[in-house]
């Protein structure tokens, strides 16, 4: 393995599959299965997981809702997310901590940063939930900011693009892919693949990103080998 222990940001809006809202079982169970052969070699594996599936805080208040009260419910939108994706984790046989950054106590820990970094010596999944606990943040962000509390080696965006391009891929079919980029050319080609806060985090602290297509199944091994199928940014 490349890494020691990484940070793995899974998309909410992937784990719709082909539905328009919500989560498809086989999706998820898609990802239990890739991160189970990552963690079958020894990686200490800790997740983010979006809400984009269900509740977006930045679209409820484009319809009339106050931002805060609409981003809270976003956060536990990804709390549903992290508890679907612990039970297929723990279908396939991982031993896992949920860890909320709002306190839900009885369903998860709250997050206490040596607590997870504990569990992940122990050899346990950490899915960290409620993503910063704030509004006006992402679970980008989250990701980010976890990564660099716990010292992971690396934040793996896991996504439904295979990489950054030079635009964005959905809406400009002639975009092309990097397989490498500057944190500095991130932001000044506004590439929006990640939140820029996320982005300024991982550069200030040295933790490198690379963001990839985790929908086919067995991405994440070969990212986790070091095998250069994405985009890194660093
Ligand atoms: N330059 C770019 N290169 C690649 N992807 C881009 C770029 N600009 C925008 N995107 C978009 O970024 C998105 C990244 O996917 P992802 O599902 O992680 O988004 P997200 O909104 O963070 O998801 P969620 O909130 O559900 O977790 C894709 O929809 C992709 O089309
Ligand atoms: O730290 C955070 C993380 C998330 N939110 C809210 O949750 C939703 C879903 O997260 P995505 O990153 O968009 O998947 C987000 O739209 C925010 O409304 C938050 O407020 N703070």
């Amino acid at each position: 393995m490349k890494y020691k222990r990484i940070l793995l940001k899974l998309s909410g809006e992937s784990l719709m599959g082909d539905k328009q809202y919500g989560i498809d079982n086989e999706r998820v169970k898609q990802y239990a299965e890739d991160i189970k052969a990552v963690h079958d070699k020894g990686l200490e594996i800790a997740i983010v997981i979006g809400g984009g599936n269900i509740f977006r805080g930045l679209s409820a208040e484009k319809s009339g809702m106050d931002r805060a009260q609409a981003d809270y419910m976003g956060m536990l939108a990804t709390v549903i997310n992290s508890m679907a994706l612990q039970d297929a984790l723990e279908k396939v046989g991982i031993k896992t901590r949920l860890l909320t950054a709002i306190k839900m106590e009885q369903i998860c820990e709250p997050f206490i940063r040596r607590r997870a970094v504990r569990h992940l010596e122990k050899g346990r999944v950490v899915i960290f939930g409620a993503g910063t606990g704030n509004p006006y943040f992402t679970t980008d962000s989250a990701a980010a900011l976890r990564a660099i509390e716990i010292k992971a080696d690396a934040v793996l965006k896991g996504t439904r693009v295979d990489g950054i391009y030079t635009a964005d891929p959905e809406k400009d079919p002639s975009a092309t892919k990097y397989d490498e980029i500057s944190f500095r050319e991130v932001y000044a080609k506004g590439l929006n693949v990640m939140d820029m806060t996320a982005f300024t985090l991982c550069e200030e602290n040295q933790v490198p990103i690379i963001v990839f297509d985790m929908n086919k199944h067995g991405n994440f091994m070969k990212i986790a080998n070091g095998e250069a199928i994405g985009t890194l940014v660093k």
